[in-house]
């Protein structure tokens, strides 16, 4: 279920009016996604998703919308941002912006925050093989470059310290097994946070969510290479380490299923494919076992609390957190160590 705010025909249709979208035609709320109200608009100049934000406020958001119309300026498959052409963003002087300066991608529907954005062609791959996996270690590695001038800061908010916060209010609901696993965990998150090979790990603008139901892939025919269409939903996104990012992607695109173990045909495609753009650096390649801990780590964090302390309990299908129970114990028992660095030639990005 994802339309938690009902918004009308003409309500919509007023806003892709003034956007310069043209005249709406269609107007669909979506069912997939958990976390915002979603809506398929198709106007008779092209189709869009109008998105209204539930739980994020209004001074997060030119962050996430800026992220996307910069990328998509460079090039990378995201859906582009619909600006407003009668806000205009304030001019800024050196690093200083108001937390509150109106922004021309952020809209007002139905007394929420919202956004329009492009709607990308094809559908995404749930079960997705060692080319698909390929394709986005490619497009994940584009995508980090291309983030490397982007102008705006941004912490990731499900980072180590929304963790720290969050555990002790999971905690209550966990048993022995579970606890010890979590403070561990944490415990040990926590130090590797102040190590000396963290703080050389390169970072920037990361999506901090990439899973497969968050990339679309066009369809082929019979034969044909799978081609990424483009990646959405950078609501979780914030300026982080490009290894926790590469991270959150291999946990979820590379992994077996039901034991929560890595799938090593598809493991070694997404980072092959995604060295061949950015080759890791040294820091990284020891890092990155910590770092897929800390990816199965804060998805369980979330899925616990999405599940034991939900919104609106009736509306929400929360996501399985056993799941990354099991990833991260799978993790810490088998660590996943990257290809060494001649087995990858570096492209141009
Ligand atoms: N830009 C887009 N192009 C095409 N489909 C989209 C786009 N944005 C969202 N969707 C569709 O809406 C669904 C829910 O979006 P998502 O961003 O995952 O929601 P939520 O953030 O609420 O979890 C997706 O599974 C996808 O089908
Ligand atoms: N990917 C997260 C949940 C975030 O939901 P999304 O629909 O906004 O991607 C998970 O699987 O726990």
């Amino acid at each position: 279920m994802a339309v938690y705010t009902d918004v009308g025909f003409d309500e919509a249709d007023a806003l892709v009016q003034r956007l310069g979208l043209g005249a709406l035609r269609e107007f669909e709320g979506i069912q997939g996604g958990i976390e915002n109200t979603n809506y398929f608009a198709t106007t008779d100049q092209g189709a869009y998703v109008l998105t209204l934000f539930e739980r994020l406020g209004r001074e997060q958001l030119p962050y996430y919308l800026c992220l996307m119309k910069h990328l998509a300026a460079r090039g990378i498959p995201v859906p582009a941002p619909i600006a407003d052409p009668a806000v205009t963003p304030p001019k800024v002087v050196g690093l200083e912006r108001p937390a509150d300066a109106p922004c021309e991608l952020v809209h007002l529907v139905a007394g929420k925050p919202a956004a329009v954005v492009q709607r990308l062609s094809g559908r995404s791959e749930l079960a997705p093989g060692a080319t698909h996996c390929a394709e986005l270690g490619r497009w994940l590695a584009r995508m980090h470059l291309a983030g490397r001038d982007f102008d705006r800061v941004q912490p990731n908010l499900r980072g180590l310290a929304w963790w720290n916060a969050t555990a002790p209010v999971v905690l209550p609901h966990l048993d022995e097994s579970q606890a010890a696993l979590l403070r561990g965990e944490l415990a040990y998150q926590n130090h590797v946070a102040q190590s000396s090979a963290y703080a050389a790990l390169p970072r920037g603008p990361v999506h901090a969510d990439l899973f497969r139901d968050n990339a679309m892939f066009d369809t082929t025919a019979d034969g044909e290479q799978p081609r990424l269409s483009g990646v959405f939903d950078f609501y979780f996104a914030g300026t982080d380490t490009w290894l926790f990012d590469l991270a959150v992607c291999l946990n979820d695109w590379a992994v077996d299923l039901p034991t929560g173990a890595h799938d090593p045909l598809r493991a070694d495609a997404l980072l092959a494919a995604y060295m061949g753009v950015r080759p890791l650096t040294g820091a990284e390649r020891a890092l990155l076992p910590a770092m897929l801990r800390a990816a199965a780590l804060r998805f369980w964090i979330s899925r616990l609390w999405d599940f034991h302390l939900p919104r609106e309990a009736s509306m929400l299908k929360a996501h399985d957190p056993t799941h990354f129970e099991r990833v991260l114990r799978e993790r810490a028992r088998q660590p996943l160590a990257a290809p060494s660095p001649s087995a990858t030639a570096p492209l141009a990005a």
